[in-house]
C-alpha cells in the first residue's frame, strides 16, 4: 500500500524534521531530485542533457526556491537555464544566488517570451503546498505560452493541493517530482491528470509522517488480498454470491453482474430475478431462480443494477438488507435508499453494506459532492455506516471510521454502459469470500480498472469485454504478488 498525506500532515512532519537538520538541507535534497528528473525528461524529449535549455517559472515561496536550486544543479550538467521571476521582490534569495553563481540567467515575467520559446523543458516552481485557487493572471499568461513539456515541482501550480480540484488556469505537467510522499493533489480528480507521472523523492520527511490520510493499493496488495482456494476448499467455503439485479426487460445488468461474480472467483453464484433465462443462457454455471425469497443461502448479496426503482425493486432490496449477510448496493438500490430512507431499518446494524454510487446517485443519496470529494465520501460513509465507493477517474472508497482508499484509473475506456454492474459483481464475489468490505471494494475497483485496460488495449470496449478480461487482470495482480 502506498500512503497519501494531507498538506497539513506534511507540514507538521517538515517542521519536526527542520528542527534536526541544518537550514536549507531539505530544499537542496528536494531540488536535487527535481534536477535528476529534469535531466531524464531532457534526455527523453530533447535527446540529451548538456546544451539543452530549461526555463524555470519561479513564484514567491519555497516552491520557487526548489526550482532555482534545481536550475543551479542543472547548470553543472551543462544545461542553459533561465529563471523567470514572477514576483522578483519575494523570490527565494538563497536559491536565486545559487542559480546566479552557477551561471544561470534571470529575467522578469515581462521579458520571458524568448526563454519560453527556446526551452526544451519548463520547470513549474510557481506555487507549491501553499497554493490557493487557480493560477493568478500573470502566471496563467506565462503558462499559456509554454509549448515544451512541463516538470512540476511538488505539484502542478493552480490545482488545489488537498482536493485536486481545478477551477481555473492550472499547469498541466508531463511529470511531477514531489517530496517525501504523495499528497492528495497527485491522486484526486483533475489533480491526478494535471500531475502527469508522479515521482516521489525521499528527503527525510517521510520518516516523520503519521498514519496516512489515504492509501492506494498496488498490484501486489490486490494479488495478496484476492482469495485463492486451497486444497480444503469447496464451492461453499469459497463463498456463494447472490445477485439480485436486472429484469426481464433489462437483463443485461443481471448477466454482467453475475458474470463478474463468476469470473471474480466466487464458489457459486445464485441469481434471483426475472432475468433468470438470460443469465442461464450466458453463464450456465449460475444457479438462477425467479425471486430472492427462494434463492437459497448466500454469503453476500449484490443488489440494484437494473432492478428498477418501483415496488418490486423496493421489496427485493428490503429482503436483501434483512438477510444478515454483507450487501453491495448499487444503481437502483442507491436511488431506492435515497428516496426511502426507512429501508435502512431493514438492515441489521452489524451487516456490512458497500454502496457504489456514481456522482448522480451520490448526490441523490447524500447531497452535492462539492470540490472536496474525499470529505464528501467520508461524511456519507459515517452517516450511512457503510463503505461508500464513489466512482470517477479517481475512485474514492471511505470506511465509516474515516479510512480512505483511492484508486486511480489507468484510462477512461472502462467508463462505458454496464461497467458499474461488473464492479458490483466483483465486490460481491469478494464479500462472499469474507474479504474485509473496505478492502474488497478497493481490490474490486483495482481489478475492474485493470480488466478494462487490458480488454481495451487502446480501443473502445463494452462491459462484456471487461468481464472476459477479469481472469487476465487477476493473473496480473497475482504475478505481482509472487514477484514482490
Ligand atoms: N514539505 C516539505 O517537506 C518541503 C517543501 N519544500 C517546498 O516548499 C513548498 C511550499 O513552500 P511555501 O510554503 O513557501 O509556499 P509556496 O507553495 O511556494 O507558495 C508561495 C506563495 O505563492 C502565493 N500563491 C498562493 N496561491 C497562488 C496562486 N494560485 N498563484 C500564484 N501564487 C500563489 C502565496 O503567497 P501570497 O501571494 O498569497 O502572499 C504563497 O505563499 C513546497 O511545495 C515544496 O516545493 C521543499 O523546499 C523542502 C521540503
Ligand atoms: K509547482
Amino acid at each position: 500500500m502506498r500512503g497519501v498525506w494531507t498538506t497539513e500532515a506534511v507540514r507538521a512532519a517538515e517542521q519536526r524534521l527542520m528542527a534536526t537538520v541544518p537550514e536549507g538541507t531539505l530544499m537542496r535534497r528536494a531540488a536535487f531530485g527535481v534536477a535528476g528528473q529534469a535531466a531524464r525528461l531532457l534526455t527523453e524529449h530533447a535527446g540529451g542533457v548538456s546544451g539543452r535549455r530549461v526555463a524555470l517559472l519561479v513564484g514567491a515561496g519555497s516552491n520557487g526556491g526548489d526550482a532555482l536550486w534545481a536550475g543551479a544543479f542543472l547548470r553543472r550538467r551543462g544545461v542553459g537555464v533561465t529563471a523567470v521571476l514572477l514576483n522578483p521582490e519575494r523570490t527565494h534569495a538563497e536559491g536565486l544566488a545559487a542559480l546566479r553563481r552557477a551561471g544561470g540567467r534571470v529575467v522578469e515575467a515581462g521579458s520571458a517570451g524568448a526563454a519560453l520559446t527556446a526551452a526544451d523543458l519548463v520547470v513549474d516552481g510557481i506555487v507549491g503546498l501553499s497554493g490557493k485557487g487557480p493560477l493568478r493572471p500573470g502566471a496563467a499568461e506565462l503558462v499559456a505560452a509554454v509549448t515544451a513539456p512541463v516538470l512540476a515541482v511538488d505539484m502542478p501550480s493552480g490545482v488545489d493541493p488537498d482536493t485536486g480540484a481545478v477551477d481555473g488556469p492550472a499547469v498541466r505537467a508531463a511529470a511531477t517530482v514531489t517530496f517525501g510522499c504523495r499528497k492528495p493533489v497527485h491522486v484526486l480528480g483533475a489533480g491526478a491528470v494535471h500531475s502527469g507521472t508522479v515521482h516521489v523523492v525521499e528527503i527525510g520527511v517521510e520518516r516523520e509522517l503519521p498514519e496516512p490520510d489515504m492509501v492506494l493499493l498496488d498490484a501486489a496488495d490486490v494479488g495478496a488480498a484476492w482469495p485463492v482456494p486451497g486444497a480444503e476448499d469447496n464451492k461453499y467455503r469459497r463463498g456463494v454470491t447472490g445477485v439480485a439485479a436486472g429484469s426481464a426487460t433489462y437483463p443485461g445488468a443481471a448477466v454482467l453482474a453475475s458474470g463478474a461474480a463468476v469470473q471474480g472467483g466466487t464458489g457459486m453464484v445464485r441469481y434471483a430475478g426475472t432475468a433468470a433465462d438470460a443469465v442461464r443462457a450466458r453463464w450456465p454455471e449460475v444457479v438462477a431462480t425467479g425471486s430472492v425469497t427462494d434463492a437459497g443461502r448466500v454469503q453476500a448479496w449484490v443488489v440494484g443494477p437494473g432492478v428498477g426503482t418501483g415496488g418490486a425493486g423496493h421489496d427485493v432490496l428490503e429482503h436483501v438488507l434483512s438477510a444478515g449477510v454483507p450487501v453491495c448496493a448499487d444503481a437502483d438500490a442507491i436511488t431506492l435508499l435515497a428516496r426511502d430512507p426507512d429501508l435502512w431499518d431493514a438492515r441489521d446494524p452489524d451487516t456490512p453494506v458497500v454502496l457504489t454510487p456514481h456522482e448522480g446517485e451520490f448526490a441523490r443519496l447524500a447531497g452535492e459532492i462539492g470540490p472536496d470529494r474525499v470529505a464528501a465520501v467520508r461524511r456519507a460513509a459515517e452517516r450511512f455506516r457503510s463503505i461508500v465507493l464513489l466512482k470517477g477517474h479517481t475512485t474514492v472508497i471511505a470506511h465509516p471510521d474515516g479510512r480512505v482508499l483511492v484508486n486511480l484509473a489507468r484510462s477512461a475506456w472502462p467508463a462505458t454502459a454496464g461497467s458499474g454492474d461488473v464492479l458490483s459483481g466483483l465486490i460481491g464475489s469478494l464479500l462472499a469470500a469474507g474479504v474485509d468490505p473496505w478492502l474488497a471494494a478497493g481490490c474490486a475497483a483495482y481489478v475492474h480498472d485493470l480488466a478494462g485496460d487490458l480488454a481495451a488495449e487502446g480501443a473502445p470496449i463494452g462491459a462484456s469485454a471487461m468481464v472476459e478480461a477479469v481472469p487476465d487482470a487477476l493473473r496480473t495482480v497475482r504475478a505481482a504478488t509472487v514477484t514482490g
